[in-house]
């Protein structure tokens, strides 16, 4: 039986998630819940991007507030809250909307879950694959969290090396593309249902003149997924800067155990090739930042990169697609939970 899904918030990761479910004959995209009210709107910005280009099989309006295309025939809602929704139909609910839901509110609603994508400490459980998906139970779990595009790139590298080699500290540097809570020019900086103020004023400058510094939550939400990788273990910054889409991490680690740069190298690639779910992948190409445009592996190790000092301090690159690549593991999530599921 298919599963029947509404997603709720369809902004940068609601439409990458709705596109690429969409290829899922497993999954039936019942509604969209978003709180701009112009349906016009919502279709226009569905079948163009700038990132990812136009939608071949484009949407067009039908019976006031459906959406159709060859294949789907998707319902517009124009809710303020979840609560508000008749549930009747769905299955599971992806809140790309950012917003922070109450969760007894969340848990009370009737749908078997809620994937969350945003890292969220309330959340029964934030699921990172490579990382943790084995502890997925869907019994037990129904507000289920599938963290940051940072995070979903980080953390299955630092495992693997902390398994390996013992990490006894580090640091990382993200490098991420602007997002849509920034200013074009300079403006004031307010908080917002998806944001809160506490970030800094350095979000209220131009996001296409500047490269801007700031504190992330990326090791936080690390550690809701494995509590052992949190900030007494690792520090952490980043700088925003004028792309659209595909982040760096630079990750320095010292760890117990000693190793060789071609020791590294090895344990990604058997990694790579004896892989589960697509986390990761290496390279070894020239390559830029648009070139992982669209890349599904969640995390690329870049090992022009990668060395080796002393034997304990272990520098490494990543790239990822934080808004594709990232929605790639959401729908990966949703087909993990239907597959213990059934089982
Ligand atoms: N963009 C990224 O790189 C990225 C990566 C991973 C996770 N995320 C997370 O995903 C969430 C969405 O991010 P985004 O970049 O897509 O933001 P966005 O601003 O592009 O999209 C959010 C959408 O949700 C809608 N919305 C806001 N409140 C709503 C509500 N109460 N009900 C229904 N719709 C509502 C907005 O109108 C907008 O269309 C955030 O939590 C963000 O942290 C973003």
């Amino acid at each position: 039986m298919k599963t029947r899904v509404l997603i709720n918030g369809i902004g940068r990761i609601g439409k990458a998630v709705l596109k690429q479910l969409m290829q899922n004959k497993d999954f039936d995209i019942l509604a969209i819940n978003e709180i701009n009210p112009y349906l016009e709107n919502i279709v226009y910005s569905i079948n163009y991007d700038s990132t990812y280009g136009a939608l071949e099989d484009k949407f067009k309006i039908v019976n006031k507030n459906f959406i159709k295309n060859s294949f789907t025939k998707i319902e517009v809602l124009n809710f303020k809250t979840l609560s508000d929704i008749d549930l009747s139909n769905i299955d599971i609910i992806i809140d790309s909307s950012g917003k922070k839901e109450d969760i007894k509110l969340l848990k009370s609603l009737d749908v078997q879950a809620i994937f969350l994508t945003h890292p969220n400490s309330k959340a029964d459980i934030n699921v990172i694959l490579g990382a943790n998906e084995k502890e997925l139970d869907y019994k037990e779990h129904k507000v289920i969290s599938t963290s940051s595009c940072n995070a979903t790139a980080l953390l299955p590298a630092l495992k693997l090396l902390d398994d390996k080699k013992q990490i006894l500290c580090a640091d990382i540097v993200t490098v991420h593309p602007l997002l849509n809570h920034q200013r074009v020019l300079d403006g004031s900086f307010v908080a917002s249902e998806t944001r809160n103020v506490e970030y800094n004023f350095e979000f209220g400058r131009s996001s296409t003149q500047n490269i801007i510094p700031n504190k992330t939550t990326t090791i936080k939400a690390c550690s809701y997924v494995l509590p052992k990788f949190n900030s007494t273990l690792i520090s952490s910054s980043s700088l925003r800067v004028p792309t659209d889409t595909v982040g760096a991490i630079n990750v320095t680690l010292f760890v117990e155990k000693a190793s060789s740069k071609e020791e590294i190298i090895d344990i990604f690639e058997e990694y790579e090739n004896n892989q589960e779910f697509k986390v990761m992948l290496n390279n070894n190409e020239p390559l830029v930042s648009s070139d992982f445009k669209k890349e599904k592996y969640t995390t690329i190790i870049d090992h022009r990169y990668t060395d080796v000092k002393n034997g304990k301090m272990i520098k490494l690159l990543l790239w990822y697609d934080n808004e594709w690549g990232y929605a790639s593991k959401v729908v990966d999530i949703l087909k993990f939970y239907k597959d213990i599921k059934k089982a």
